[in-house]
């Protein structure tokens, strides 16, 4: 079975200096899927692998998708017997969930394998065990997240197939723990959400891109200037509509008038070194792809 693992960028990021038991931080998340993703493949074998392409320099036991596959294993009472694959697309430490949508790949790949309803409530508390941006890729997109953002509150109807480029400095990287530690530090207080959340439930696109914003993100470009040199630059561009950090980063987007303005700046982003991606918002997550007869 093949499935496609979008990446997500973060129309809202609102992060409050409250924490829950976990440590968690309190969390408003507006999450969107984008085209950018990466394919994961699930067959059936004796045991459980993970491998990735190019291959990981961490082992596999480490990789989210394998500790999904086992989490699933436990819950289910089944044997997680499946070599998982990953064609890697989604850039590393960006904010771009990759790893969560790996891990949410092999949850409806064995949800699916083992014939269990991907509406059952235990798949979100599977994926919110693995990581707090997991859930979001079970479900619709866009949707609002809250508690520690892994809890859905509001499905939307889907946006527009809206041009988006992503621009992320080639050796920037942003831990997401080193973030919220630094958030702590110097908390950023955030807008409330109410009004991007008023428009995406009317499908009033124009408006909520005039509302994003991200409070995680004005930390990741103060930890590292490069964050900051791609959102001056960005903003800078004749075409961009909104510009605004990946989550934590260290990548960043600007939704843009055109498909031309999108691929056009990531040609450039490119010659200035960065590494940089023309895409789309998309209105599914994770995805089964039907094979082509
Ligand atoms: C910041 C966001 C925004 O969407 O994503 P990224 O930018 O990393 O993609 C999320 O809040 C991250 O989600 P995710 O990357 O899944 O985080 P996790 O693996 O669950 O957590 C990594 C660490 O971040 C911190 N953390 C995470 C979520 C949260 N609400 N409060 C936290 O303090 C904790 O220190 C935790 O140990
Ligand atoms: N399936 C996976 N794909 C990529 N990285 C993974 C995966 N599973 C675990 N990791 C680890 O997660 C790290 C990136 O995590 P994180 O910074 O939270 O990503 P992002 O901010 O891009 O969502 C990698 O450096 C790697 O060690």
């Amino acid at each position: 079975m093949t499935l496609s693992a979008p990446a997500k960028i973060n129309l809202y990021l609102g992060v409050h200096t409250e924490c829950d038991d976990r440590g968690y931080h309190k969390v408003d998340s507006l999450m969107a899927a984008v085209g950018l993703v990466d394919t994961v493949t699930v067959t059936p074998a004796q045991e459980l692998s993970v491998q990735t392409i190019p291959a990981s320099d961490f082992p596999m036991q480490k990789n989210t998708a394998y500790r999904a596959a086992l989490a699933m294993a436990e819950r289910y009472g089944r044997e997680a017997n499946v070599c998982v694959t990953i064609e890697k697309h989604i850039p590393l430490c960006a904010g771009l969930g990759g790893p969560s949508t790996d891990a949410a790949a092999v949850i409806v790949a064995l949800a699916e394998l083992w014939g269990v309803d991907r509406g059952d409530p235990a798949l979100d508390d599977i994926a919110r065990g693995i990581g707090a941006d997991v859930p979001f890729f079970l479900h619709a997109s866009p949707a609002f997240y809250v508690g520690g953002g892994d809890v859905l509150a509001t499905e939307y109807p889907a946006l527009p197939a809206t041009p988006v480029v992503l621009v992320k400095p080639r050796e920037a990287s942003v831990s997401t723990i080193e973030a919220y530690r630094r958030f702590d530090e110097n908390p950023v207080p955030a807008d409330k959400p109410g009004a991007i959340a008023s428009a995406l439930r009317a499908g009033d696109a124009e408006t909520a891109y005039a509302l994003i914003q991200n409070n995680l993100g004005v930390i990741s470009a103060q930890m590292e200037p490069q964050i900051q040199s791609v959102l001056d630059w960005l903003r800078a561009q004749d075409g961009t509509v909104a510009v605004d950090v990946c989550g934590s980063g260290a990548c960043s987007f600007a939704i843009c008038d055109t498909v031309a303005t999108a691929s056009n700046l990531a040609a450039s982003a490119q010659q200035n070194g960065w590494w940089a991606c023309a895409t789309e918002l998309i209105s599914d997550t994770v995805r089964i792809e039907v094979p082509k007869k």
